[in-house]
């Protein structure tokens, strides 16, 4: 694990995911500092983690050996520009943005940066996260290792060798936790037109899930297919239900929604 000081640049949804992470698998909280201009995330950063908190980016850049960029695309440039005056050169900077090419950075800091792409996603919070993570040619070994040090504290990494595979990364770990929590939602949106309790609604769906993935996870052998058969009896309920799915188009869906989410990456790359 590695000691260095790190600050993350904004502390939205996904730095308190990655800082979860961090702190539950006893990275030191001395060595952390996160930034936001409005007061009531960095109270809530200090009260949950015991994390530095500050307004002043600036500083805390100059106070750490890696900069986590946290902010969201359309404010990167400024956030990156009023940065731009300090030597960078002895700094790892690792950005969480979607979209934003590993040259644009450059451009906007004005100086050639020590940068490293990632794409992590939001179960990162509780260690079950996955990380994809991309390396220019002139990234040190060094700066690679501390980059999956830090990403790993939230679950798995996944090395991409072409820039251009994050935007599959996206598609299918960073933006595909909402997908699942969509298809929960429905689900007990459904099931809340029951008559149980909404409380054994909610648990349902939740552990039907949990499990469904745990099962995915621990039965390395057997695909989704089939572990999806081994639910569904010949002429049973289950069949009813995916034969519902497949009529609506459930596989076309999911990959036009997936091919969607790469296209809007591709399209962000043109206009951050
Ligand atoms: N959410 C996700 O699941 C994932 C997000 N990402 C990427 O992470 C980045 C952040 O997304 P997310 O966490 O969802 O967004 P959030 O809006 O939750 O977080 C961004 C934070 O940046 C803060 N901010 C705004 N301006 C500044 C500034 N000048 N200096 C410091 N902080 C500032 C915002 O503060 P305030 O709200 O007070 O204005 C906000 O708290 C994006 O680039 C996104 O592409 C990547 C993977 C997954
Ligand atoms: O929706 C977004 O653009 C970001 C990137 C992946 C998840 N959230």
């Amino acid at each position: 694990m590695t000691t260095a000081k790190i600050c993350f640049i904004g502390s939205g949804n996904m730095t308190r995911s990655i800082v979860s992470g961090l702190v539950s698998s006893g990275y030191s909280t001395e060595l952390i500092e996160t930034t936001n201009p409005s007061l009531p995330k960095l109270e809530a950063m200090k009260a949950d983690f015991g994390v530095k908190v500050s307004q002043d980016n600036e500083q805390a850049v100059k106070n750490s050996d890696v900069v986590v960029l946290g902010v969201k695309p359309q404010l990167m440039q400024s956030v990156c520009e009023a940065l731009s005056h300090l030597d960078l050169s002895k700094k790892l900077i690792i950005t969480i943005a979607a979209g934003i090419p590993c040259q644009r950075y450059h451009d906007y800091f004005k100086q050639q940066i020590n940068l490293i792409r990632t794409m992590p996603n939001t179960p990162t919070q509780i260690g079950v996260g996955v990380t994809g993570i991309y390396a220019p040619a002139e990234i040190t070994d060094t700066q690679k290792q501390c980059c999956e040090s830090i990403m790993k504290t939230g679950g798995e990494v996944v090395w991409v060798d072409e820039e251009s595979e994050l935007n599959q990364v996206i598609a299918l770990a960073g933006s595909s936790p909402a997908y699942f929590f969509l298809f929960m939602e429905a689900m007990i949106e459904a099931g809340e037109k029951m008559s149980l309790p909404k409380e054994q609604v909610g648990l349902m769906v939740q552990q039907a899930a949990l499990g469904a993935a745990e099962m995915v996870k621990q039965n390395p052998n057997l695909s989704a297919a089939q572990l999806r058969q081994n639910v569904t009896s010949k002429g049973g309920t289950t069949a009813k239900a995916i034969e519902t799915f497949e009529q609506g188009g459930i596989r076309s869906l999911v990959d036009n929604a997936m091919t969607n989410c790469i296209n809007r990456a591709e399209e962000m790359e043109k206009l951050f």
